[in-house]
Protein backbone atom coordinates (compact mmCIF):
# COMPACT_ATOMS: atom_id res chain seq x y z
CA UNK A 1 0.00 0.00 0.00
CA UNK A 2 1.33 3.26 -1.06
CA UNK A 3 2.14 5.73 2.58
CA UNK A 4 0.96 9.11 2.91
CA UNK A 5 3.18 11.76 3.22
CA UNK A 6 3.04 14.56 5.48
CA UNK A 7 5.46 17.97 4.94
CA UNK A 8 5.88 19.49 8.34
CA UNK A 9 7.60 23.01 8.17
CA UNK A 10 7.89 24.09 12.07
CA UNK A 11 8.41 27.84 12.71
CA UNK A 12 11.60 27.93 14.06
CA UNK A 13 12.95 27.91 17.57
CA UNK A 14 13.04 25.26 20.49
CA UNK A 15 9.58 25.80 21.62
CA UNK A 16 8.05 25.53 18.29
CA UNK A 17 10.29 23.07 16.30
CA UNK A 18 10.66 20.01 19.17
CA UNK A 19 6.85 19.74 19.59
CA UNK A 20 6.43 19.94 16.31
CA UNK A 21 8.86 17.32 15.93
CA UNK A 22 7.40 14.98 19.02
CA UNK A 23 3.69 15.05 17.33
CA UNK A 24 4.91 13.85 13.82
CA UNK A 25 6.71 11.12 16.15
CA UNK A 26 3.75 9.82 17.38
CA UNK A 27 1.50 10.12 14.83
CA UNK A 28 4.13 7.94 12.83
CA UNK A 29 4.23 5.23 15.61
CA UNK A 30 0.21 5.54 15.31
CA UNK A 31 -0.36 4.82 11.91
CA UNK A 32 1.87 2.78 9.61
CA UNK A 33 0.40 4.72 6.66
CA UNK A 34 1.92 7.79 7.35
CA UNK A 35 5.14 8.94 6.59
CA UNK A 36 6.92 12.42 7.37
CA UNK A 37 9.49 14.62 5.87
CA UNK A 38 10.15 17.78 8.31
CA UNK A 39 11.94 21.11 6.84
CA UNK A 40 14.01 22.53 9.30
CA UNK A 41 14.78 25.96 8.13
CA UNK A 42 18.56 27.60 9.35
CA UNK A 43 17.92 30.27 11.11
CA UNK A 44 21.24 30.89 13.12
CA UNK A 45 20.39 32.27 16.33
CA UNK A 46 18.05 30.07 17.20
CA UNK A 47 20.06 27.05 15.82
CA UNK A 48 22.24 25.22 18.58
CA UNK A 49 20.19 24.07 20.59
CA UNK A 50 17.21 22.51 17.69
CA UNK A 51 20.86 21.12 15.90
CA UNK A 52 21.49 19.23 19.28
CA UNK A 53 17.79 18.23 19.26
CA UNK A 54 17.57 16.87 15.69
CA UNK A 55 21.02 14.75 16.14
CA UNK A 56 19.59 13.24 19.28
CA UNK A 57 16.86 11.87 17.59
CA UNK A 58 17.79 11.19 14.09
CA UNK A 59 19.80 8.19 16.11
CA UNK A 60 16.85 6.75 17.75
CA UNK A 61 13.77 8.14 14.82
CA UNK A 62 11.87 5.53 12.92
CA UNK A 63 12.66 5.52 9.57
CA UNK A 64 9.09 6.75 8.47
CA UNK A 65 10.14 10.40 9.55
CA UNK A 66 13.19 12.60 7.72
CA UNK A 67 15.25 15.53 8.38
CA UNK A 68 15.42 17.91 5.69
CA UNK A 69 17.61 21.48 6.01
CA UNK A 70 16.66 23.91 4.15
CA UNK A 71 19.27 26.32 2.62
CA UNK A 72 20.54 28.80 4.74
CA UNK A 73 20.35 32.82 3.32
CA UNK A 74 22.11 35.60 4.39
CA UNK A 75 19.88 37.68 7.35
CA UNK A 76 20.58 41.40 6.82
CA UNK A 77 17.52 42.31 8.39
CA UNK A 78 16.99 43.18 11.99
CA UNK A 79 13.30 44.81 12.00
CA UNK A 80 10.20 43.38 13.79
CA UNK A 81 9.21 41.51 10.69
CA UNK A 82 12.88 39.98 10.23
CA UNK A 83 11.14 36.46 11.17
CA UNK A 84 8.01 36.58 8.73
CA UNK A 85 10.80 38.02 5.67
CA UNK A 86 12.95 35.10 6.71
CA UNK A 87 10.35 32.67 6.50
CA UNK A 88 8.98 34.19 3.16
CA UNK A 89 12.42 33.74 2.19
CA UNK A 90 12.06 29.78 2.55
CA UNK A 91 9.24 29.41 0.63
CA UNK A 92 11.17 28.62 -3.30
CA UNK A 93 13.57 25.84 -0.85
CA UNK A 94 10.00 24.22 0.52
CA UNK A 95 8.45 24.33 -3.04
CA UNK A 96 11.95 22.85 -3.99
CA UNK A 97 11.84 20.25 -1.80
CA UNK A 98 8.41 18.81 -2.25
CA UNK A 99 8.50 18.98 -6.07
CA UNK A 100 11.22 16.58 -5.87
CA UNK A 101 9.06 14.64 -3.35
CA UNK A 102 6.42 14.74 -5.64
CA UNK A 103 8.49 13.80 -8.61
CA UNK A 104 9.08 10.74 -7.47
CA UNK A 105 5.58 9.72 -6.08
CA UNK A 106 5.25 7.24 -9.48
CA UNK A 107 7.79 4.71 -8.14
CA UNK A 108 5.58 2.12 -6.08
CA UNK A 109 7.74 2.67 -3.19
CA UNK A 110 7.47 6.26 -2.74
CA UNK A 111 4.82 7.99 -0.74
CA UNK A 112 1.74 10.07 -1.85
CA UNK A 113 2.05 14.11 -0.74
CA UNK A 114 -1.29 14.61 1.76
CA UNK A 115 -0.92 17.98 3.10
CA UNK A 116 1.80 20.10 4.81
CA UNK A 117 2.07 20.67 8.83
CA UNK A 118 2.98 24.38 8.78
CA UNK A 119 3.50 25.99 12.05
CA UNK A 120 2.18 29.16 13.33
CA UNK A 121 4.44 31.86 12.38
CA UNK A 122 4.41 29.85 8.56
CA UNK A 123 1.49 30.51 7.27
CA UNK A 124 2.32 31.91 3.97
CA UNK A 125 3.96 28.00 3.63
CA UNK A 126 0.15 27.47 2.72
CA UNK A 127 0.66 29.09 -0.78
CA UNK A 128 2.79 26.44 -1.59
CA UNK A 129 0.87 23.70 -0.49
CA UNK A 130 -2.34 25.35 -2.61
CA UNK A 131 0.42 25.09 -5.81
CA UNK A 132 0.50 21.17 -5.17
CA UNK A 133 -3.07 21.05 -4.52
CA UNK A 134 -2.99 19.58 -0.80
CA UNK A 135 -4.55 20.92 2.63
CA UNK A 136 -2.57 22.76 4.80
CA UNK A 137 -2.58 22.15 9.18
CA UNK A 138 -1.60 24.22 11.42
CA UNK A 139 0.70 23.30 13.73
CA UNK A 140 -0.39 26.05 17.42
CA UNK A 141 2.81 25.61 19.79
CA UNK A 142 0.87 27.50 22.64
CA UNK A 143 -2.34 27.60 24.85
CA UNK A 144 -5.72 27.54 23.29
CA UNK A 145 -6.51 31.18 24.88
CA UNK A 146 -3.71 32.44 23.02
CA UNK A 147 -4.97 31.05 19.75
CA UNK A 148 -8.41 32.63 20.82
CA UNK A 149 -7.16 35.69 21.58
CA UNK A 150 -5.43 35.79 18.28
CA UNK A 151 -8.14 35.05 16.31
CA UNK A 152 -10.58 37.83 18.72
CA UNK A 153 -8.29 40.74 18.01
CA UNK A 154 -8.09 39.75 14.28
CA UNK A 155 -11.85 40.04 13.86
CA UNK A 156 -11.87 43.25 16.30
CA UNK A 157 -9.74 45.00 13.91
CA UNK A 158 -10.99 43.53 10.76
CA UNK A 159 -14.64 43.30 11.16
CA UNK A 160 -15.17 46.09 13.64
CA UNK A 161 -12.35 48.30 12.86
CA UNK A 162 -11.28 48.89 16.02
CA UNK A 163 -8.05 49.93 16.78
CA UNK A 164 -6.59 47.92 19.22
CA UNK A 165 -3.77 50.05 19.91
CA UNK A 166 -5.78 52.14 21.56
CA UNK A 167 -6.57 49.63 24.61
CA UNK A 168 -2.44 50.14 25.49
CA UNK A 169 -1.80 51.19 28.97
CA UNK A 170 -5.70 51.24 29.26
CA UNK A 171 -7.82 49.56 31.87
CA UNK A 172 -10.07 48.18 29.17
CA UNK A 173 -11.35 44.52 29.71
CA UNK A 174 -11.92 41.58 27.56
CA UNK A 175 -14.80 38.79 28.04
CA UNK A 176 -12.65 36.67 25.28
CA UNK A 177 -14.66 33.69 24.32
CA UNK A 178 -14.47 30.46 26.90
CA UNK A 179 -13.01 32.53 29.59
CA UNK A 180 -14.76 33.38 32.66
CA UNK A 181 -12.81 36.12 33.77
CA UNK A 182 -12.28 39.35 32.19
CA UNK A 183 -8.99 39.69 30.47
CA UNK A 184 -7.35 43.03 31.45
CA UNK A 185 -5.35 44.73 28.74
CA UNK A 186 -2.03 44.92 30.84
CA UNK A 187 -1.58 41.12 30.50
CA UNK A 188 -2.57 41.31 26.28
CA UNK A 189 0.49 40.55 24.17
CA UNK A 190 2.59 44.01 22.81
CA UNK A 191 1.93 42.90 19.20
CA UNK A 192 -1.45 44.03 19.76
CA UNK A 193 -0.83 48.22 21.10
CA UNK A 194 1.72 47.97 18.45
CA UNK A 195 0.30 48.37 14.57
CA UNK A 196 4.43 47.87 13.22
CA UNK A 197 3.09 43.90 13.97
CA UNK A 198 -0.51 44.25 13.06
CA UNK A 199 0.33 42.62 9.17
CA UNK A 200 2.15 39.70 11.25
CA UNK A 201 0.09 38.82 13.95
CA UNK A 202 -3.38 39.53 12.51
CA UNK A 203 -2.32 38.53 9.21
CA UNK A 204 -1.19 35.03 10.49
CA UNK A 205 -4.81 34.76 12.14
CA UNK A 206 -6.12 35.39 9.04
CA UNK A 207 -4.78 32.70 7.00
CA UNK A 208 -5.30 29.83 10.16
CA UNK A 209 -9.00 30.26 8.81
CA UNK A 210 -7.68 28.97 5.60
CA UNK A 211 -6.27 25.60 6.95
CA UNK A 212 -8.16 22.16 7.07
CA UNK A 213 -7.25 21.83 10.44
CA UNK A 214 -5.83 23.45 13.43
CA UNK A 215 -3.35 21.14 15.90
CA UNK A 216 -2.83 22.68 18.85
CA UNK A 217 -0.29 21.35 22.11
CA UNK A 218 -3.20 21.46 25.06
CA UNK A 219 -5.55 18.99 25.75
CA UNK A 220 -9.30 19.28 26.34
CA UNK A 221 -9.78 18.79 30.51
CA UNK A 222 -6.95 21.80 30.84
CA UNK A 223 -8.43 24.42 28.50
CA UNK A 224 -11.89 23.24 28.12
CA UNK A 225 -14.10 25.71 27.87
CA UNK A 226 -11.99 28.01 25.42
CA UNK A 227 -11.62 24.65 22.93
CA UNK A 228 -15.32 24.24 23.41
CA UNK A 229 -16.09 27.53 21.84
CA UNK A 230 -13.95 26.69 18.25
CA UNK A 231 -16.53 24.01 17.81
CA UNK A 232 -19.06 26.76 16.18
CA UNK A 233 -18.10 25.88 12.78
CA UNK A 234 -16.33 29.47 12.38
CA UNK A 235 -12.77 27.98 12.23
CA UNK A 236 -11.59 25.01 11.26
CA UNK A 237 -11.88 21.94 12.99
CA UNK A 238 -9.08 22.28 16.21
CA UNK A 239 -7.08 19.21 17.19
CA UNK A 240 -6.34 19.48 21.03
CA UNK A 241 -3.58 16.85 20.74
CA UNK A 242 -1.20 17.71 23.58
CA UNK A 243 0.75 17.64 25.97
CA UNK A 244 3.09 17.01 23.69
CA UNK A 245 6.68 17.29 24.87
CA UNK A 246 10.61 15.51 24.47
CA UNK A 247 10.70 13.61 27.81
CA UNK A 248 13.90 12.74 26.67
CA UNK A 249 15.59 16.02 27.16
CA UNK A 250 18.55 17.41 25.16
CA UNK A 251 19.86 14.15 24.51
CA UNK A 252 23.58 15.47 24.04
CA UNK A 253 26.36 13.21 23.13
CA UNK A 254 27.80 11.33 25.70
CA UNK A 255 30.97 12.23 27.17
CA UNK A 256 30.45 16.02 25.83
CA UNK A 257 31.01 18.87 28.21
CA UNK A 258 27.19 19.58 28.23
CA UNK A 259 26.22 15.99 29.48
CA UNK A 260 29.09 16.32 32.22
CA UNK A 261 27.46 20.07 33.08
CA UNK A 262 23.81 17.94 33.15
CA UNK A 263 25.07 14.86 34.66
CA UNK A 264 26.77 18.02 37.66
CA UNK A 265 23.28 18.99 37.98
CA UNK A 266 21.39 16.05 38.16
CA UNK A 267 23.81 14.78 40.68
CA UNK A 268 23.62 17.99 42.98
CA UNK A 269 19.57 17.00 43.12
CA UNK A 270 20.08 14.31 44.31
CA UNK A 271 21.72 15.47 47.42
CA UNK A 272 18.27 17.59 47.81
CA UNK A 273 15.68 16.18 49.95
CA UNK A 274 12.25 16.22 48.46
CA UNK A 275 10.46 19.28 46.89
CA UNK A 276 13.16 21.48 48.50
CA UNK A 277 14.58 23.05 45.56
CA UNK A 278 12.79 26.55 43.57
CA UNK A 279 13.93 26.11 39.72
CA UNK A 280 13.88 29.42 38.03
CA UNK A 281 14.08 29.50 34.05
CA UNK A 282 13.22 31.70 31.38
CA UNK A 283 13.31 29.71 28.19
CA UNK A 284 15.03 29.82 25.35
CA UNK A 285 14.30 33.28 24.78
CA UNK A 286 14.21 35.14 28.57
CA UNK A 287 17.08 36.96 30.21
CA UNK A 288 17.42 40.50 33.17
CA UNK A 289 19.56 42.85 33.08
CA UNK A 290 21.94 43.41 35.89
CA UNK A 291 19.89 45.21 38.72
CA UNK A 292 17.04 42.29 37.95
CA UNK A 293 19.48 39.76 38.43
CA UNK A 294 21.03 41.16 41.76
CA UNK A 295 17.12 41.62 42.87
CA UNK A 296 16.50 37.68 42.29
CA UNK A 297 19.46 36.91 44.05
CA UNK A 298 18.34 39.30 47.03
CA UNK A 299 15.31 37.41 47.26
CA UNK A 300 17.01 34.07 47.11
CA UNK A 301 19.31 34.40 49.59
CA UNK A 302 16.26 36.40 51.70
CA UNK A 303 13.75 33.23 51.32
CA UNK A 304 16.68 30.24 52.25
CA UNK A 305 15.13 28.09 49.86
CA UNK A 306 17.41 26.02 47.88
CA UNK A 307 17.74 26.79 44.39
CA UNK A 308 18.55 26.06 40.86
CA UNK A 309 19.24 29.39 38.90
CA UNK A 310 19.40 29.11 35.08
CA UNK A 311 21.14 32.49 34.57
CA UNK A 312 21.27 33.43 31.06
CA UNK A 313 23.28 36.64 29.57
CA UNK A 314 20.90 38.71 27.95
CA UNK A 315 22.19 40.34 24.09
CA UNK A 316 23.53 43.76 24.08
CA UNK A 317 21.35 46.72 25.48
CA UNK A 318 18.68 48.00 22.83
CA UNK A 319 18.80 44.96 20.34
CA UNK A 320 16.75 41.97 19.56
CA UNK A 321 19.10 38.78 20.02
CA UNK A 322 18.90 35.65 22.28
CA UNK A 323 20.32 34.93 25.77
CA UNK A 324 23.60 32.94 25.96
CA UNK A 325 25.81 31.60 29.16
CA UNK A 326 28.01 33.56 30.93
CA UNK A 327 31.48 32.50 31.21
CA UNK A 328 32.02 33.38 34.64
CA UNK A 329 27.89 33.99 36.26
CA UNK A 330 29.80 35.75 39.31
CA UNK A 331 30.24 38.87 37.01
CA UNK A 332 26.41 39.13 36.88
CA UNK A 333 26.02 38.26 40.50
CA UNK A 334 26.33 40.45 44.03
CA UNK A 335 29.71 39.86 45.34
CA UNK A 336 30.31 36.53 47.30
CA UNK A 337 26.61 35.39 46.30
CA UNK A 338 28.09 32.17 45.10
CA UNK A 339 29.86 31.47 48.06
CA UNK A 340 27.38 32.09 50.24
CA UNK A 341 25.62 29.86 48.79
CA UNK A 342 26.93 27.51 47.76
CA UNK A 343 25.59 24.85 50.05
CA UNK A 344 21.97 25.85 48.80
CA UNK A 345 22.52 27.09 46.01
CA UNK A 346 23.54 26.43 42.30
CA UNK A 347 23.60 28.72 39.19
CA UNK A 348 23.66 27.53 36.39
CA UNK A 349 23.47 28.61 32.29
CA UNK A 350 20.82 26.57 29.97
CA UNK A 351 18.84 23.94 31.83
CA UNK A 352 18.02 20.36 31.27
CA UNK A 353 14.33 21.72 31.78
CA UNK A 354 12.35 18.37 31.73
CA UNK A 355 15.30 16.55 33.69
CA UNK A 356 15.00 19.07 36.35
CA UNK A 357 11.58 18.81 36.44
CA UNK A 358 11.35 15.23 37.11
CA UNK A 359 13.43 15.18 39.71
CA UNK A 360 11.62 14.93 43.34
CA UNK A 361 13.93 17.62 44.81
CA UNK A 362 12.27 20.13 42.44
CA UNK A 363 9.24 21.71 44.85
CA UNK A 364 8.43 24.85 42.71
CA UNK A 365 9.16 26.66 39.25
CA UNK A 366 9.64 30.10 38.80
CA UNK A 367 9.22 30.79 34.92
CA UNK A 368 8.52 33.17 32.01
CA UNK A 369 5.42 30.69 31.58
CA UNK A 370 6.05 29.67 27.58
CA UNK A 371 3.53 27.25 26.97
CA UNK A 372 6.35 24.31 26.46
CA UNK A 373 7.63 25.00 29.95
CA UNK A 374 3.76 25.41 31.79
CA UNK A 375 2.67 21.91 29.94
CA UNK A 376 6.27 20.32 31.34
CA UNK A 377 5.55 21.74 34.92
CA UNK A 378 2.35 20.31 35.00
CA UNK A 379 3.35 16.82 33.60
CA UNK A 380 5.42 16.53 36.39
CA UNK A 381 3.14 18.04 38.92
CA UNK A 382 5.23 21.29 40.05
CA UNK A 383 3.90 24.19 40.70
CA UNK A 384 4.64 27.57 38.82
CA UNK A 385 5.12 30.97 39.87
CA UNK A 386 4.87 33.33 36.87
CA UNK A 387 6.92 35.93 35.77
CA UNK A 388 5.81 36.19 32.10
CA UNK A 389 8.20 38.51 30.06
CA UNK A 390 6.83 38.85 26.51
CA UNK A 391 5.00 37.15 23.69
CA UNK A 392 1.50 35.45 24.92
CA UNK A 393 3.34 34.93 28.44
CA UNK A 394 1.08 37.45 29.90
CA UNK A 395 -1.99 35.71 28.86
CA UNK A 396 -0.89 31.82 29.83
CA UNK A 397 -0.17 33.40 33.01
CA UNK A 398 -3.62 34.77 33.63
CA UNK A 399 -5.38 31.79 32.46
CA UNK A 400 -3.09 29.53 34.86
CA UNK A 401 -3.53 32.04 38.04
CA UNK A 402 -6.54 33.71 37.66
CA UNK A 403 -8.77 31.10 35.45
CA UNK A 404 -7.34 27.82 36.66
CA UNK A 405 -5.78 28.76 39.63
CA UNK A 406 -2.87 26.62 38.99
CA UNK A 407 -0.53 29.43 39.58
CA UNK A 408 0.76 31.58 42.08
CA UNK A 409 2.08 35.32 41.15
CA UNK A 410 5.44 37.05 40.73
CA UNK A 411 4.80 39.48 38.39
CA UNK A 412 1.64 39.18 35.81
CA UNK A 413 1.94 42.05 34.16
CA UNK A 414 5.59 42.24 33.65
CA UNK A 415 6.48 43.60 30.29
CA UNK A 416 10.33 42.89 28.88
CA UNK A 417 10.84 45.32 25.68
CA UNK A 418 13.65 44.35 24.10
CA UNK A 419 14.25 47.77 22.46
CA UNK A 420 13.67 49.92 25.69
CA UNK A 421 16.69 51.46 27.17
CA UNK A 422 15.29 50.72 30.43
CA UNK A 423 13.89 47.77 31.74
CA UNK A 424 11.18 47.04 34.33
CA UNK A 425 12.58 46.04 37.97
CA UNK A 426 10.99 43.30 40.03
CA UNK A 427 11.98 44.16 43.57
CA UNK A 428 13.41 41.25 45.46
CA UNK A 429 10.49 41.51 48.27
CA UNK A 430 7.99 40.23 45.71
CA UNK A 431 10.43 38.02 43.88
CA UNK A 432 10.70 36.46 47.64
CA UNK A 433 6.83 36.56 48.07
CA UNK A 434 6.25 34.70 45.08
CA UNK A 435 9.19 31.87 46.08
CA UNK A 436 7.52 31.66 49.52
CA UNK A 437 4.17 30.90 48.18
CA UNK A 438 5.41 28.37 45.82
CA UNK A 439 6.89 26.36 47.86
CA UNK A 440 4.82 26.09 50.64
CA UNK A 441 3.89 22.08 50.76
CA UNK A 442 0.11 22.01 51.72
CA UNK A 443 -1.24 24.34 49.54
CA UNK A 444 -4.47 24.28 47.59
CA UNK A 445 -2.61 24.81 43.86
CA UNK A 446 0.27 22.41 44.60
CA UNK A 447 -2.74 19.83 45.31
CA UNK A 448 -4.79 20.88 42.03
CA UNK A 449 -1.20 21.01 39.95
CA UNK A 450 -0.65 17.53 41.24
CA UNK A 451 -4.07 16.08 39.89
CA UNK A 452 -3.82 18.07 36.87
CA UNK A 453 -0.10 15.95 35.92
CA UNK A 454 -2.66 13.18 36.58
CA UNK A 455 -5.15 14.48 34.05
CA UNK A 456 -2.49 15.30 31.38
CA UNK A 457 -0.86 12.06 31.25
CA UNK A 458 -3.81 10.32 30.89
CA UNK A 459 -5.07 12.17 27.79
CA UNK A 460 -1.96 10.78 26.17
CA UNK A 461 -3.03 7.48 26.80
CA UNK A 462 -5.65 5.33 24.72
CA UNK A 463 -8.79 6.36 25.06
CA UNK A 464 -8.04 9.66 26.49
CA UNK A 465 -8.95 12.98 24.75
CA UNK A 466 -5.90 13.94 23.18
CA UNK A 467 -5.40 10.51 22.19
CA UNK A 468 -8.34 10.28 20.32
CA UNK A 469 -7.82 13.96 18.62
CA UNK A 470 -4.60 12.45 17.49
CA UNK A 471 -6.36 9.48 15.78
CA UNK A 472 -9.47 11.93 14.08
CA UNK A 473 -6.63 13.87 12.85
CA UNK A 474 -4.66 11.25 10.96
CA UNK A 475 -8.42 9.53 9.86
CA UNK A 476 -8.95 13.52 8.35
CA UNK A 477 -5.58 13.16 6.57
CA UNK A 478 -5.95 9.82 4.85
CA UNK A 479 -9.57 10.71 4.32
CA UNK A 480 -8.66 13.37 2.23
CA UNK A 481 -6.69 11.23 -0.14
CA UNK A 482 -9.28 9.19 -1.05
O1 LIG B 1 17.42 26.55 29.87
C1 LIG B 1 16.50 26.05 29.20
C2 LIG B 1 15.45 26.82 28.66
C3 LIG B 1 14.45 26.18 27.96
N1 LIG B 1 14.49 24.83 27.80
C4 LIG B 1 13.41 24.15 27.05
O2 LIG B 1 13.05 24.93 25.94
C5 LIG B 1 11.65 24.96 25.76
C6 LIG B 1 11.19 26.39 25.89
O3 LIG B 1 9.85 26.51 25.48
P1 LIG B 1 8.83 27.52 26.18
O4 LIG B 1 8.74 27.26 27.60
O5 LIG B 1 7.55 27.41 25.42
O6 LIG B 1 9.50 28.93 26.05
P2 LIG B 1 10.12 29.80 24.81
O7 LIG B 1 11.38 29.22 24.39
O8 LIG B 1 10.17 31.19 25.34
O9 LIG B 1 8.98 29.64 23.67
C7 LIG B 1 8.41 30.45 22.69
O10 LIG B 1 7.37 29.61 22.14
C8 LIG B 1 6.33 29.23 23.05
C9 LIG B 1 5.38 28.31 22.30
O11 LIG B 1 4.70 28.98 21.30
C10 LIG B 1 5.62 30.46 23.59
O12 LIG B 1 4.66 30.07 24.56
C11 LIG B 1 6.64 31.42 24.20
O13 LIG B 1 5.99 32.62 24.61
C12 LIG B 1 7.73 31.75 23.19
O14 LIG B 1 8.70 32.62 23.76
C13 LIG B 1 11.04 24.08 26.85
O15 LIG B 1 10.79 22.81 26.31
C14 LIG B 1 12.15 23.98 27.90
O16 LIG B 1 12.18 22.74 28.57
C15 LIG B 1 15.48 24.07 28.34
O17 LIG B 1 15.49 22.83 28.22
N2 LIG B 1 16.46 24.70 29.04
Amino acid sequence: MKKSELVFVPSPGVGHLVPAVEIAKLMVNRDDRLSITVLVMKHPPLDTKINEYIKSVSASISDHIRFVYLPSEEQTNSGINFLSLFIESQKPHVKNVVSKLVQSESSSESPQLAGFVVGMFCTTMIDVADEFGVPSYIFFASSAVALSLMLYMQALNDEKNVDTTEFKDSDAEFMLPGIINPVPAKVLPSVVFNKDWHPIYFGNARRFKEAEGIMINTFLELESHVINVFSDGKTPPLYPIGPILNLKGDGHDVGSAETNKNKDIMEWLDGQPPSSVVFLCFGSMGSFGEEQVKEIACALEQSGYRFLWSLRQPPPKGKMGFPSDYASPEEALPIGFLDRMAEIGKVIGWAPQVAILSHPAIGGFVSHCGWNSILESLWFGVPIAAWPLFSEQQLNAFEMMIELGLAVEIKMDYRKDFRAENEMVVSGDIIEKGIRSVMEQDSEIRKKVKAMSEVSKKALLDGGSSHSSIGRLIEDVLNHMK
